[in-house]
């Protein structure tokens, strides 16, 4: 994804058949056509990227959490703030309370030694061949959200909303209010309410404004507050036995309590309530710190890179190689692709996305992802996954499978190793790569590594024999779209031909459930996946993750007549640049531009009814506000029947 100049693209024709020859930069036009995102080619240099300054880039990123059944929304960021805020050379990091972990370390090793399964919420689920891990979507959101509300602060929240109770799974109810210093919460409101008091401190940590209930104020007294609101100081039992245990402990989360004694860590800007209706039995009798991990100990306090290890169950960073070495012999690792971060490489039957995360080196001219950005994606992407087909139709309102299918995540660290240089060097001799060779990361590069199905090709390589399969096409990506629409309110908003990947089978239907109704599509033996999320905008019940678009302005500069560039600037005014509300038209904006590309830019065999069809059926996708609503378009009356 590059940022888009006249130059590098060629603006003239107004015609989408010509627009697409603009991808090729001036000087590469004998150059094989690697890759199929106009956007990465915007900005390039004469034969490699160098360093152009990408402004589009996660760091629109954002989310809303939700309390109460409504949105708690981030502070809106200023246009262009990211910039200052990725100038820090070392990522933020909480307090560092290596020593208590490497304690509570011994302590989990020893009981995961005998203890199964772990005490994380994970499953492993034994696949033929390999193993994959089932995720625990509604644990590790839950988690997130609470470590993205405890880092960040909430203090700019209006209070009637952080006094909002947040839902939350097995009968626990949440609160959020503002920490900032010298400002504690009341615990008899957090006891009886679950909603928050604001009261004063003075200085030596005791209540300005004590409350009317003492033994409250003296708990709250019994903490040292030194400034900037770092608690420290012990937790003993009698207290905690005084009050409604779940939510004293919980209230100080960030506290590590065992036997008693509480370890001071960072509270910034946020301190989190918790009531655990059915677990105040069990605190009455203060019993390990394990018990009350994950969600008062595990994931609050704990950085975004650290969560990201737990979201890949990894204590620590792998080799590449070791990754690659479970899918496959490493000679057979074949280059796929490559994106504006990821380098795709075949590993046996997955797809390995190597993506470059948290250095400070430049990599193909863009800035590297944050832990946290590509913990926001990973979110995205098991909450997609959680669209595919389960066993019991019943249970899954909403399914579908032309999302890839992600099979796991890992953090890397270290060297690409040599058989990835020789498939990234074999693809670059064909392909002429855009990006970095792999020997510019340095030797503590750390990487995520996206396991996924593999998808076969791009649209834009792959031949369609046909109309019906160009159709089959069209109607998977609208089904696809529908579901997760009605699901998640979810909206692609990038689906440029780079991003719908075939493969044949022998597969004559696909099916899919939209609102319990089970239907099927013909698939005339295509299978078609849809890849990359970095712009799309889900509502994963705990939050809504999208990205500014708007914080790249060059977006929507893109060369006038140029089909994907319309579709940007078409998304703006649908949007009114409320990039984080639900406009579901974006993806009949994205159905508009596919059925233009399979009109303009591709051949195959059709007649000119087919043609004529095709167009009046994209004229009427104009009249539709959702994939929704397409699918009940005639054009697909044939393809698509109740299953
Ligand atoms: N699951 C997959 N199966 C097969 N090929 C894949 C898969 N995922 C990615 N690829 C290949 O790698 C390329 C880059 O992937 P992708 O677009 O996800 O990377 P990216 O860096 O996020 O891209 P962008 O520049 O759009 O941000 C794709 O165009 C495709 O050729």
């Amino acid at each position: 994804m590059e940022a888009a100049t006249s130059d590098s693209v060629r603006p003239s024709g107004d015609e989408v058949a010509d627009a697409d020859e603009g991808r090729k930069p001036p000087d590469q036009t004998e150059a094989k056509s690697n890759g199929s995102n106009p956007r990465r080619r915007r900005n390039r240099g004469p034969l490699k990227r160098t360093s152009w300054n990408r402004s589009l880039s996660l760091r629109g990123r954002e989310s809303i959490i939700f309390a109460g059944g409504q949105y708690l929304k981030a502070k809106p960021k200023q246009r262009g703030g990211w910039k200052k805020l990725y100038q820090k050379k070392v990522p933020e990091k909480l307090y560092d309370f290596s020593k208590e972990k490497a304690y509570f370390e011994e302590v989990d090793a020893f009981e995961l030694l005998e203890e199964s399964p772990t005490p994380n919420k994970f499953s492993w689920k034994i696949d033929k061949d390999y193993e994959f891990p089932e995720h625990d979507l509604a644990a590790i959101l839950a988690r997130w959200r609470r470590s993205k509300l405890f880092s960040k602060g909430c203090s700019g929240w209006p209070l009637s909303k952080i006094m909002e109770t947040i839902p939350l799974p097995s009968g626990r109810t949440t609160s959020v209010g503002s920490f900032n210093c010298g400002i504690a919460c009341s615990l008899s409101q957090i006891r009886e309410t679950t909603a928050f008091e604001l009261s004063e401190f003075n200085s030596n940590g005791s209540l300005k404004k004590p409350t009317d209930e003492p033994p409250h104020s003296e708990v709250a007294s019994n903490f040292a507050f030194e400034e900037r609101g770092i608690f420290s100081g012990n937790v003993s039992k009698n207290l905690i036995g005084d009050f409604s245990a779940g939510s004293v402990l919980s209230t100080f989360s960030a506290l590590r309590i065992r036997d008693g004694v509480a370890a001071s860590d960072k509270c910034e800007g946020a301190v989190l309530a918790e009531s655990y209706e059915d677990e105040v039995g069990e605190f009455g009798g203060m019993k390990d710190i394990d018990d009350l991990s994950p969600w008062s100990c595990e994931g609050e306090s704990l950085t975004a890179f650290e969560q990201l290890l737990m979201v890949c169950r990894q204590k620590a960073p792998m080799n590449l190689s070791e990754i690659f070495l479970k899918y496959c012999d490493s000679s057979s690792i074949k280059k796929l692709g490559e994106g504006t971060y990821g380098e795709a490489f075949r590993a046996g039957a997955t797809a390995c996305k190597i993506v470059p995360i948290d250095g400070d080196l430049l990599i193909n001219g863009e800035i590297q992802k944050k832990s946290e950005e590509v913990l926001e994606e990973v979110l995205l992407s098991l909450t997609l996954n959680s669209l595919r087909e389960q066993h019991d139709y019943s249970e899954n309102l909403n399914s579908c499978s032309n999302f890839i299918e992600t099979k796991e995540f890992r953090v890397c660290q270290g060297l690409y190793d040599k058989n990835l240089i020789r498939a990234w060097e074999e693809w670059d001799a064909d392909n002429n790569s855009e990006n970095d060779h792999p020997c510019v990361f340095p030797e503590d590069q750390l990487y995520i590594v996206y396991v996924l199905a593999d998808g076969g090709k791009d649209l834009e390589n792959f031949v369609l024999l046909n109309f019906n399969e160009a159709r089959s096409l069209l109607v998977q990506v609208m089904a696809a779209l529908a579901v997760a629409e009605v699901s998640c309110e979810f909206e692609h908003r990038d689906l440029h031909w780079g991003n719908i990947l075939l493969r044949r089978n022998e597969d004559k239907l696909v099916h899919f459930t939209l609102e319990g109704k089970r239907m099927s599509v013909n698939a005339f033996g295509l299978t078609v996946s849809i890849i990359d999320f970095t712009l799309s905008r889900i509502n994963t019940g705990e939050a809504v993750l999208f990205l500014n678009l708007s914080s790249d302005p060059e977006l929507f500069k893109g060369p006038k007549g140029n089909i994907q560039f319309e579709t940007y600037r078409r998304m703006k005014e649908v949007t009114g640049e409320c990039w984080e509300e639900s406009f579901p038209k974006t993806n009949v904006l994205w159905l508009m531009y596919l059925a233009d590309i399979l009109d303009k830019k591709k051949t195959y065999e059709r007649t000119t009814k087919d043609e004529r069809n095709l167009r009046s059926f994209k004229r009427r996708l104009n009249n539709y506000e959702s994939a929704k609503d397409s699918l009940s378009d005639p054009f697909f009356t044939e393809f698509l029947a109740d299953a």
